[in-house]
């Protein structure tokens, strides 16, 4: 397990993270969800010992990292890093080598990346002439060369279109599978929500919730019900203890105890059919939103005295 405790780093007196702390299991993909300036990649440039902090540790398995654990991490980040000019499969066989790699199986281990991430045919086109889609694809099949034991990926998903996500994220589960804690980064909830087995907030450098989906949305953003019928389902909104969301005729969406719901079905099947009835738990944008309201300015770096 990849664990943060307590990460602070300021950047020219203004904290950028406050008191970070949040665990990756082994095995899982764990989404990293934030806006724009939350914090995401600087969190991650930590983890990676790209960037110092200021405060705090980063362990795995227990252990405090130093540069020999970090070395088997593997890592994509915002600036992606592969040379344009270079073709796909001799770069990746490359970085397998600088990793330690007999050459050949070095081959082997590109040519079975590259076409799980279905690259096999541009294997030795340069990575400029490649789309952008299927160059974040190489990126990912550099992060992932090395059989790393940590994985972090900053945005993986941006600019990819439905059928790469898919590919991407099956090659990702793959790598979680062997054991290894992943850590992928992104603003674009639908995609988190289907994609991740945990998240973790961060808003204005603190980070506000974790946990699996189903935890989240047990801990934050109330349980709705929907109900529909071959009638109008209007007099929904005369139950005392319902709150309607949304009203479309035939359908209704409300807010209420659990008890209240059970006292509106009955009384909808008590008028006649009911074509569906049942809960609706909330989206992770409408817990994002929850959640990140009101988020408080971090604090100066440093506390002025008084
Ligand atoms: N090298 C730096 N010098 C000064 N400020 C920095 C530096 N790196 C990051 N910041 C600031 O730290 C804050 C967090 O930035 P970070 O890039 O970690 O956010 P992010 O969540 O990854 O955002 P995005 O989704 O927009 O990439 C921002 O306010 C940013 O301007």
């Amino acid at each position: 397990m990849l664990r943060l405790d307590g990460i602070t780093r300021a950047f020219d007196g203004r904290r950028v993270l406050d008191d970070v702390s949040f665990q990756v299991a082994s095995g899982r993909l764990t989404g990293f969800v934030g806006g724009n300036g939350a914090g995401k990649t600087t969190t991650m440039r930590i983890v990676l010992g790209v960037l110092a902090a200021d405060a705090g540790t980063v362990t795995l398995d227990g252990h405090e990292l130093g540069a020999g654990q970090r070395r088997d991490f593997g890592y994509m980040p915002e600036e992606r890093g592969l040379y344009p000019k270079m073709k796909v499969a001799e770069q990746l066989t490359y970085l397998a080598r600088l990793h330690g790699y007999e050459r050949r199986t070095a081959d082997a281990r590109v040519r079975d990346l590259l076409g799980r991430l279905g690259l096999e045919a541009r294997a030795d086109d340069p990575l400029e002439s490649l789309s952008l889609g299927n160059q974040q694809r190489a990126q990912i099949a550099a992060a992932l060369v090395h059989e790393p034991r940590v994985l972090v990926l900053d945005e993986p998903f941006s600019g990819l279109d439905p059928l790469a996500v898919d590919v991407v994220l099956g090659v990702l589960a793959e790598h979680a599978a062997t054991g290894a804690p992943v850590l992928f980064s992104s603003h674009q909830l639908d995609l988190v929500e289907r994609l991740c087995d945990d998240l973790v907030i961060i808003a204005g450098g603190r980070i506000r919730a974790t946990g699996s989906r189903g935890e989240l949305q047990a801990a934050h953003g109330s349980t709705r019900y929907e109900l529909s019928g071959a009638d109008d389902v209007g007099w929904v909104r005369t139950v005392p203890g319902v709150d309607v969301v949304e009203f479309d005729g035939g359908s209704v969406l409300f807010g209420s105890t659990p008890e209240v719901a059970q006292e509106v079905l009955r009384a909808a099947l008590a008028r006649g059919p009911v074509e569906a009835f049942g809960p609706v738990r909330p989206s992770l944008g409408e817990i994002f939103r929850e959640v990140v309201v009101d988020v408080p300015a971090p604090r100066p770096a440093v506390e002025v005295a008084r």
